[in-house]
């Protein structure tokens, strides 16, 4: 969990160029839903991969804590011997899903058509985050939700012992909102219908019919429609967790705004619901490459290989491409920034309810380090100072999340003077060998502020 220990500040500023092959840990979204589908399995699934990251880890032991037995076997390897679709026990004590919103929203689905009650929190994050985008459809199920005002954890939920299936609307893009429905339509008798216009990371249907539900997707012009037909036995799997697309972006970004970098970030998952950023960074004339292109697990794999690209060009990013791409944008300010002209980000709205509101937090940083940012409820837009032209030197806050506290790093590799956070504790929630792994490239972070 973060926010609980000490602040960690770190400042990153220009070194050599970034060099070597960059190995990111496993994917986030797939690794909670490993442990949670293989909690819901009859037997034990096998996971290797998993990433570490102390989101992860909050839902492993909140697993154990509705009955499931997971065990760590070391070097990336855990199994879970899983309690049947229906069969969670009530938990003792009060759920602590740290600083996930994607940990927290998964369980409450899962729970929420169970004869039995949880009350969840979270770190003073997640805590300010909205829950009512999950407990109100969780309602058409039968479910009770009590929490702070505005819906907020630390919340109870009764889940209910008559569920019925629901057809349900996802009112925003949210895979977690779409997933959390479907994992209640589990241990609801008959089929639960959930449409989304805009697709969003389509991991929970892929797992769930790997785990042998009776599951289909169909693409209708009310938009993705997805049934799926409850209480079916999941049969446990091996799970070969693929490598997170979402942190292999820092890498990538680092390399594109270092000079003389060079680096090869290999086996990196391209679902395209997940895939935008790499797109984006090629249509704006990254030098970033996919090598040797296969299918792993049923997903589309490469190795990426990005160097330094001074010439970037600002582009407006298509706002039906946000859902693919929704947690890189931090990050794609960043290179922006490096670019030449603006590059505006529309369609973004749902990156105010994050970890932060992130378009306001990058928006304070970027402009602390001599960049013009402008914004409205859901754009932004970042005028590039060229690959040369960005001053750094500031400070900025990391508001507990991960992915602002990795993107000013990035921006110090770059930047002419360096780039520090007051805290980059919050890293370890979802990339926790970042700081080794940037140094074995070359890059330079410390744990100070300059
Ligand atoms: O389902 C998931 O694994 C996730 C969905 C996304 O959140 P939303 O559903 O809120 O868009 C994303 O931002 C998060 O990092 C992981
Ligand atoms: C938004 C994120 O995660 P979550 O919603 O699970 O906290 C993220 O990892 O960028």
């Amino acid at each position: 969990m973060s926010g609980h220990g000490s602040p960690i500040p770190m400042t990153s500023r220009r070194a050599g160029p970034l060099q070597g092959v960059a190995e990111v840990p496993g994917d986030k979204s797939i690794s909670h839903r490993s442990l949670i589908l293989g909690a819901l399995a009859v037997g034990e699934t096998r996971i290797t991969g998993l990433l570490e990251g102390e989101d992860v880890l909050d839902t492993a032991k909140a697993m154990q804590a509705f009955g499931a037995d997971v065990t760590n076997h070391g070097g990336g390897e855990w199994s879970v011997r899983g309690v049947g679709v229906g069969g969670f026990q009530e938990p003792e004590n009060v759920i602590d899903c740290g600083n996930s919103g994607t940990g927290v929203r998964l369980i409450m689905g899962v729970m929420a058509t169970m004869p039995i009650t949880a009350t969840f929190t979270g770190d003073a994050s997640l805590n300010k985050r909205p829950m009512a985008r999950v407990t109100d459809p969780l309602a058409l199920f039968g479910t009770q939700a009590v929490g702070r005002t505005g819906g907020r954890l630390p919340m109870t939920l009764v889940g209910t012992t008559e569920a019925t299936p629901v057809r349900y609307e996802v009112p925003v893009p949210s895979a977690q909102v779409k997933s959390a429905v479907l994992f209640a339509g589990l241990n609801a008798p008959g089929k639960t219908v959930v449409i989304e216009k805009e697709a969003t990371r389509d991991h929970t249907e892929r797992m769930l019919a790997g785990f042998g539900a009776e599951i289909t997707v169909e693409d209708t012009a009310e938009g993705r429609v997805i049934t799926l037909t409850g209480q079916p036995e999941l049969k446990p799997q091996v799970i070969a967790v693929p490598r997170d697309p979402s942190s292999a972006a820092f890498p990538v970004c680092a390399a594109l705004v270092t000079p003389g970098s060079d680096v090869l970030v290999p086996g990196i998952g391209l679902n395209p619901t997940r895939a935008g950023l790499f797109t984006t960074l090629r249509d704006m004339g990254a030098d970033l490459t996919y090598e040797n292109e296969r299918v792993e697990g049923g997903e589309p794999v490469a190795d990426l290989r990005a160097k330094y690209s001074p010439n970037m060009k600002g582009i407006e990013v298509p706002p039906e491409r946000a859902a693919s791409m929704i947690d890189e944008y931090p990050v794609l300010s960043v290179v922006a920034s490096f670019a030449t002209g603006t590059t505006m980000m529309a369609g973004v709205k749902e990156l105010r309810v994050k970890e932060s509101d992130r378009i306001d937090a990058m928006a304070r940083g970027l402009r602390a380090n001599g960049i013009t940012v402008e914004e409205g409820d859901d754009w932004w837009s970042v005028e590039g100072k060229g690959p040369d032209g960005v001053p750094g030197g500031g400070t900025c806050e990391s508001f507990l999340d991960h992915r602002i506290a990795m993107s000013f790093m990035v921006m110090g590799f770059g930047a002419q003077k360096p780039v520090s956070v007051d805290d980059g504790s919050p890293i370890a929630t979802s990339f926790p060998i970042f700081e080794t792994l940037m140094g074995n490239l070359g890059a330079q972070i410390s744990r100070d502020n300059a």
